[in-house]
């Protein structure tokens, strides 16, 4: 059987036959309407603390490429913001177009952004990632735009990885990065309650999408677009447009952090 993916035949239009939650009714991404998103002055800054010795590889799993994190300690974590706890830091990954005017999963006033960063956490109390994805308070992603600016500096770090890890299954160590060094300077955000934005669509996350974007090269987008879905020795498909459109807000809140 075909696996999911973000082709013509097994893309996001086609999820819900083997994941039927695809319908469910908190889906991720959404359209953010700043408009329509109430300012909580209950919800407190987000308090991200993360520790470069935690990063450990980075991979290409053919959908994307993720760098992972070792996550056997509250090294790498985040608190406050809209969650109570303690959410550990799992791994980083981005979605991103075939050109600089798409690709990005949330949407602000129908505004598509180049690409997308979700830096993904779990939460503490389910002593495991796996336990946690299956929660309905199990994970938190923050959601960082990408608009195309001066090039970054910071970025270039992974993006200089690519050529180790081009194909499907690739991977290659990646130590000592600090993910913080890809979040803006304001961490402003807005929240609310979704899901995975790819199979299996799990309706586990808490969604916080900064307000602010970080900024992107043409140059460097482009390198994005250098990697393969396919792996070694399958006829090479550029990994573009690997983004779900936004879903149905069936009701949903989201909230401000920010006046
Ligand atoms: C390609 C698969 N992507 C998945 C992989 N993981 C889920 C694995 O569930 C195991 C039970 S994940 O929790 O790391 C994760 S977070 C996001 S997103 N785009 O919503 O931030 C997608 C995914
Ligand atoms: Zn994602």
């Amino acid at each position: 059987s075909s696996s999911w993916g973000y082709g013509p035949s097994n893309g996001p239009e086609k999820w819900a036959s083997g994941f039927p939650v695809a319908n469910g009714p908190r889906q991720s991404p959404i359209d953010i309407v700043p408009a329509d998103a109430a300012f909580d002055a209950g919800l407190k800054p987000l308090r991200l603390k993360y520790d470069p010795s935690d990063s450990l590889d980075i991979l290409n799993n053919g959908h994307s490429f993720q760098v992972t994190f070792a996550d056997d300690r509250d090294s790498s974590t985040l608190t406050e913001g809209p969650i109570t706890g303690i959410y550990r830091l799992k791994q980083f990954h981005f979605h991103w177009g075939a050109s600089d005017d798409k690709g990005s999963e949330h949407t602000v006033a129908g505004r598509m952004f180049p690409a997308e960063l979700h830096l993904v956490h779990w939460n503490t109390k389910y002593g495991s990632f796996g336990e946690a994805a299956s929660q309905a308070d199990g994970l938190a992603v923050v959601g960082v735009f990408l608009q195309i600016g001066s090039k970054n500096e910071s970025l270039q770090k992974v993006l200089d990885t690519f050529d180790k890890i081009k194909a499907k299954g690739k991977q290659t160590t990646f130590g000592g990065f600090d993910p913080a060094a890809l979040l803006p300077g304001s961490l402003d955000y807005w929240t609310y309650l979704g899901s995975l934005t790819t199979p299996p669509l799990l309706e586990s996350v808490t969604w916080i999408v900064c307000k602010e974007p970080i900024s992107v090269s043409s140059e460097q987008m482009a390198r994005f677009r250098s990697l393969l879905f396919s792996a070694e020795g399958e006829p090479e498909c550029c990994m573009v447009d690997n983004y779900r459109p936004p879903q149905p807000l069936k009701g949903r809140s989201v909230r401000a952090s920010f006046q």
